[in-house]
Formats: C-alpha cells, structure tokens, sequence
C-alpha cells in the first residue's frame, strides 16, 4: 500500500463574497497522475494557487509527505514550497525566461542547489572543487532532460524563439530540473496539436514511470486525461463532484450530464 503524497482536506478558498472553492478533500498518490477537471471557472487553478503559496486559503489543510518528512503547505511561503516541500508547478500560459537559452532556463531552474553549493557566493567565487561538481551535476541534469524532450541540438537556441510545443515540454521539463517530489502542471497540453499532445503524455508517462513524482494534472483535453491519469478528481464551482478511475469518470452520470458531455466521453476532445 503506498503513502498518500498529498492530502487536501476540507479546502475552502473564498474571494469576499465568491467561494472559488469549497470544502474539496482529496488525495494523491506517489508516482501516480491525479487529473483535476471540471469546466472554466470551476476552481482548479484556484486549487494549484493554494497549493503553491499564491492564494493562503480561507480553510482546510494541504499535507504533503514522503521520505518521513511531512509539510503542511498552508502554513509555508511560496519559495519554501518550492525549496522546502519540493512542490513545483507550471501555468497555463507559457512562462520560460525568452531570451535565455533552453540550456540557461534549466540551469537556473537549478538555482536553489547552486547556490548552496556556492556556499551562497565565496566558493563559487573562489571555484572550490565542491561548487565545480555542482555545476557539473547541473549541467549533467540539464542535459538528461534536453535529451528526453528532444531538445538537445536546441541548447543555445533562445527560448523564446522555440515552436510553442518545444517551449510547453522545455516548462516540463525546467519544472523537473528542481527535482520535484510533486509536480502541478495547469493545462500542459493547451495549444498542442494531436501529434504533440501524444508526445506530451508520453513524457508525462515516462516522468511518472521513471521518477519518484506524484503529478497533478489540470487538463480540458480529455483524450490526455483519459489516456495517461490513473486519479480523477472532478471540480464543478468549487465543490468536488466526482472522483475515481478514468473508466470510472467516463460512465459517471453525474459527471456526463455536467461536464463531459457523451461526445467527449466517446474519446472525442
Ligand atoms: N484572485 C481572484 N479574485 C477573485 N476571484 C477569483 C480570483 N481567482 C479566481 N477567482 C474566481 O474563482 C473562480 C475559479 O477560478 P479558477 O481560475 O480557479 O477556475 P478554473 O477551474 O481554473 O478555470 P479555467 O478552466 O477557465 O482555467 C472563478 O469564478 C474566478 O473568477
């Protein structure tokens, strides 16, 4: 039986008079996919707001353990989410630093590790054998993840000057150079074609398989959703109306009638 990753209870996020979310409790496992769905507006991205420090919210508990170690994330600043409790996430729109090169977006994504490596300046400074080592452990991360998402030829290449599926996979994969324990990934495959949208699940797959991350995934493409989560949790005005299995949530009435629609259960996105 495998420990619980995440545990979001009895979550309630309120702007004045709008409940955004409203007391969700549910759980995500280790090396598994967890997908949040529901329709626009139904607090989803509220939720990765919450658990990643830009909203505190109103009430409820977000728990986070592995490795005997447990974190409550409400009570954590942002930059301690990320550097403490190892919880990363990417946005909807695509947020890479466009005129650094794909290489760059990966090493500083491995800032945090550099600087303590660097004795927070003198040893870099003085290039102490210890800080050559990390640099070179970076470089080496960097290059296992260019090579994952085919980006490899690319490492000089500017960002920003990227085709928008090789900047949505290299956001991925900055996100994993931080060495994530749980990885939130808003809308991963908005704005891909069929053919990147496949190469996107195959890497979420491969990180699932191959990595020790727990992933929870905010998708409106369900053919993604269906294809690669093995968690369902579905949101609908901040209340969670549903959750189980992909084979689960396609037969759910109170989900067909709500959100998917038959056509979309039908595989159809
Ligand atoms: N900072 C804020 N202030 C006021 N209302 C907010 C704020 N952030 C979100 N909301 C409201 O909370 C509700 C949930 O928004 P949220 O962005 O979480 O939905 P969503 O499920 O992610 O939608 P989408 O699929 O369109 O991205 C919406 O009614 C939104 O207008």
């Amino acid at each position: 039986m495998m420990n619980t990753l995440l545990s979001v209870e009895h979550l309630t996020m309120r702007f004045s008079g709008l409940i955004a979310i409203d007391d969700v409790s549910f759980r995500a496992q280790p090396q598994q996919i967890t997908a949040i769905i529901g329709p626009n507006g139904a607090g989803k991205t509220t939720l990765f707001n919450c658990l990643t420090g830009f909203y505190s919210p109103t009430a409820g508990q977000l728990k986070l353990c592995y490795e005997e170690k447990s974190f409550l994330l409400e009570r954590l600043r942002g930059f301690e989410i990320t550097r403490d409790a190892r919880v990363v996430r990417t946005f909807q729109n695509i947020r890479l630093f466009p005129a650094m090169s794909v290489l760059e977006n990966l090493i500083v994504a491995q800032h945090n590790q550099l600087m303590r490596a660097s004795g927070f300046t003198f040893k870099g400074l003085f290039g102490f054998r210890s800080y050559q080592q990390a640099e070179r452990a970076a470089l080496d991360l960097a290059c296992y993840w260019l090579e994952r998402i085919d980006l490899l030829n690319y490492a000089d290449t500017p960002a920003g000057s990227l085709p928008y599926g090789a900047q949505r996979k290299l956001e991925i994969a900055r996100a994993m150079c931080t060495c994530p324990k749980l990885l939130c990934l808003d809308e991963p495959a908005a704005g891909l074609n069929p053919s990147e949208s496949l190469a996107l699940s195959e890497l979420l797959l491969f990180i699932k398989q191959q990595h020790d991350v727990g992933i929870l995934l905010i998708e409106h493409d369900m053919q993604v959703v269906m294809d690669i989560s093995d968690h369902i949790i579905v949101l609908d005005y901040g209340r969670k109306i549903a959750q189980g299995t992909p084979a689960e949530i396609r037969v759910n009435p109170v989900v067909i009638a709500a959100y998917l629609g038959e056509e979309v259960v039908g595989g159809q996105a």
